[in-house]
C-alpha cells in the first residue's frame, strides 16, 4: 500500500520503469494522454491504497504490460500514438489476466460496445466520478481479467443518440448484453426510445444477420394474441381457413421484439412462459411441439409490479423476462442530450425535403425548460413542425416557446403519471381551459358534462374506426369497448355513414 502522504508531490514519471510492489497492494495502470486526469486518478487511487504506474502513450503501457506489470489496466480512447480501442484485443491475448478499464468523452454507443467486444472489462464515460473508476476497479479485481461479453462487431452508424450519464450507464448495460441471448425487459416512459434500444440489441448482437420481428401487443385484438405469436391451424378458429405461422416462426433465428407486454393477456403469458422455459409451443389449434430459437426482448412502459399486484401479470413470467431488466431514461433526466438530439431531428427533416433550420442558443435553452412527458418521440414530432412551420432558418425561443404551448402544455407531475395518458389528458384539459376563457367572466351555460362528454364520443369513435380502417373488432379493443356496445354507439349517433376505411 501507498499512502498519499509517502508520494510525491508530483505526478510520476509517465511510462516509468517497472517498480516491485510495495507490500503486494494490487497495481493498477493508467494511461492517458491528458496530464491533469492522469494525476485525478493517481492521487484517488493511491488513496484507495492501490499502486499507479502512469502512461501517456500506448507504446509505453504496452511495454509495461509485456514485462506482467499491472493487476487492473485503464485505459483512454484517444491516445497520441493510437487508440486504446484499437489495442484491447492485443492486451487480450498478451495478457489475458489483465482486466481492462476503457475510459473514454467519445461517448457514444459505438464506444461502449466496441470497447466490450474487444474484451474490456468495462467502460466509463468522461467526464466520469471518480469513485465509480475506483469502484470498477476493485469489481476488476474481485472478477480478474477475461471479456464481460464478446461478439460480432457493429458498424459506427448507430441509431441511439445521446452522450448524457443517463445514456451512459444504458449503453454500458447494452454493450455487456450484445453477446448474450439473455431474455431482456427494456422499461421506460413511452417515446424514451425502447424500440431503437431493442433493434440495436438485435443489430450490434450476435444474431444479427437473423430477422428483427417487433409486435406491438397493444394494437393486435386480445384474442387474436396467441395466433399471432404462435400461429394457428387451419379451423382453429372461425375465419383460420388455413394453418399459419406465427411470429415465433418469423424470428427464428433472431429476436422477436415483444413491445408493450404489459397488455398481454394472461392466457398469452402462459403460453409464452412455456416458450420461455422449454423453447417449443404449439400452434394455436395444434399439438405438434415446435422448437424455437428465438431470443425475447420485451418493453413496457408499465408498472409491471403493480400489474401483478393487480392480478393481471404473471409474476413468474415477469422474473422469466426480467433475466436483465434495462431502463430508458427519460428525457426530462438527460436534458444535455436535447441539444444533439433536436440537432438530429432537424438533419432528418431535410432527408424528408423540409427546409434546413437550426436552433439559437435561446431555442436550445426553452427545450432544456420542457417536461418532456412524450420524451424524445414529443421532440422528434416538435422539431418536424418547426422545420415545416416557420420560415425562418434559425428558430428562436419564441417559436419554441409557441410550438410547446399550442402541442403539450407544461406538465408538473411527469413522473408519476402515464406518459401517453397525461398528454392526452392534457390536451383535453388545454381545449377545456379555452372554452371556459371564451366566457370572460361569466360562465359557461348549463349542462357542460353531458354536452362535453357527447362532443367527444363521436370524434373519438371516428378516429378509432379511421385508425383502424374501420375495422370495428379493433376500435372496440382501442377503445375498450364491447363489439355490440360500440355498434350500437355507431347507430345512435349516426355514424354508420362515414368511410371508416379511409380514416
Ligand atoms: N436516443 C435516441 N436517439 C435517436 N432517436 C431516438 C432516441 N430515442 C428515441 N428516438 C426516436 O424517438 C422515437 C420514439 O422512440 P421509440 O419508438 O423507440 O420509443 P418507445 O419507448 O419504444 O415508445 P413506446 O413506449 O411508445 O412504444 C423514434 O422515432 C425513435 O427513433
Amino acid at each position: 500500500m501507498t499512502p498519499a502522504s509517502d508520494r510525491p508531490a508530483a505526478p510520476p514519471v509517465v511510462g516509468d520503469p517497472v517498480r516491485p510492489r510495495p507490500g503486494g497492494a494490487p497495481c493498477i495502470l493508467v494511461a492517458d494522454d491528458d496530464r491533469a486526469i492522469r494525476t485525478v486518478i493517481d492521487k484517488a487511487l493511491a488513496r484507495s491504497g492501490f499502486e499507479v504506474r502512469l502512461f501517456g502513450t500506448v507504446r509505453a503501457l504496452m511495454q509495461a504490460v509485456e514485462t506482467g506489470a499491472g493487476d487492473v489496466a485503464v485505459l483512454d480512447v484517444v491516445m497520441p500514438d493510437g487508440n486504446g480501442l484499437d489495442i484491447l484485443e492485443t492486451l487480450a491475448q498478451r495478457r489475458p489476466d489483465l482486466p481492462v478499464v476503457v475510459i473514454s468523452a467519445q461517448n457514444t454507443l459505438a464506444t461502449a460496445v466496441k470497447a466490450t467486444e474487444r474484451g474490456a472489462f468495462d467502460y466509463l464515460a468522461k467526464p466520469f466520478d471518480i469513485n465509480d473508476v475506483t469502484a470498477v476497479i476493485g469489481r476488476a479485481l474481485e472478477q480478474g481479467g477475461g471479456p464481460v461479453a464478446g461478439g460480432p462487431g457493429g458498424g459506427d452508424e448507430l441509431p441511439l443518440l445521446g452522450r448524457s450519464s443517463a445514456m451512459q450507464a444504458l449503453y454500458r448495460a447494452m454493450a455487456r448484453l450484445m453477446a448474450t441471448d439473455l431474455t431482456v425487459l427494456i422499461t421506460g416512459e413511452s417515446g424514451t426510445g425502447k424500440e431503437l434500444v431493442a433493434q440495436a440489441l438485435h443489430d450490434l448482437g450476435k444474431r444479427q444477420a437473423g430477422p428483427f420481428v417487433p409486435v406491438n401487443l397493444a394494437a393486435i385484438p386480445k384474442d387474436l394474441i396467441e395466433s399471432d405469436l404462435f400461429g394457428h391451424e387451419k379451423g382453429a378458429f372461425t375465419g383460420a381457413v388455413q394453418r399459419a405461422q406465427g411470429r415465433f416462426a418469423q424470428a427464428e433465428g433472431g429476436t422477436l421484439f415483444l413491445d408493450e407486454i404489459g397488455d398481454m393477456p394472461l392466457d398469452a403469458q402462459t403460453r409464452l412462459l412455456r416458450v420461455l422455459q422449454q423453447g417449443e409451443y404449439t400452434r394455436v389449434g395444434g399439438a405438434e411441439r415446435c422448437r424455437t430459437d428465438v431470443r425475447v426482448v420485451a418493453a413496457t412502459n408499465r408498472d409491471l409490479t403493480r400489474l401483478i399486484r393487480d392480478g393481471g401479470f404473471r409474476e413468474d413470467l415477469f422474473y422469466r423476462l426480467n433475466v436483465v431488466p434495462l431502463r430508458v431514461p427519460p428525457l426530462r433526466d438527460r436534458l444535455e442530450d436535447i441539444e444533439e438530439l433536436a440537432g438530429h431531428f432537424l438533419a432528418r427533416a431535410v432527408d424528408d425535403g423540409l427546409p434546413r433550420k437550426r436552433l439559437d442558443d435561446g431555442a436550445v435553452a426553452a427545450l432544456k425548460r420542457h417536461r418532456w412527458p412524450g420524451n424524445v418521440r414529443e421532440l422528434e414530432n416538435l422539431m418536424r413542425r418547426l422545420a415545416a412551420l416557420y420560415p425562418q432558418d434559425v428558430l428562436g425561443a419564441d417559436v419554441v416557446a409557441e410550438e410547446l404551448a399550442e402541442a403539450s402544455p407544461a406538465v408538473g407531475t411527469a413522473e408519476t403519471r402515464d406518459a401517453e395518458a397525461m398528454g392526452l389528458g392534457d390536451t383535453v384539459r388545454t381545449h377545456l381551459a379555452r372554452y371556459f376563457a371564451s366566457h370572460g367572466d361569466g360562465l359557461p351555460p348549463p349542462g357542460l358534462y353531458a354536452r362535453v362528454l357527447a362532443e367527444v364520443e363521436a370524434p373519438l369513435i371516428e378516429l378509432a374506426l379511421g385508425a383502424t380502417r374501420g375495422n370495428q373488432l379493433r376500435a372496440a379493443e382501442i377503445l375498450g369497448l364491447n363489439r355490440n356496445t360500440l355498434r350500437k354507439k355507431i347507430r345512435a349517433l349516426d355514424l354508420s355513414a362515414t368511410d371508416h376505411r379511409d380514416g
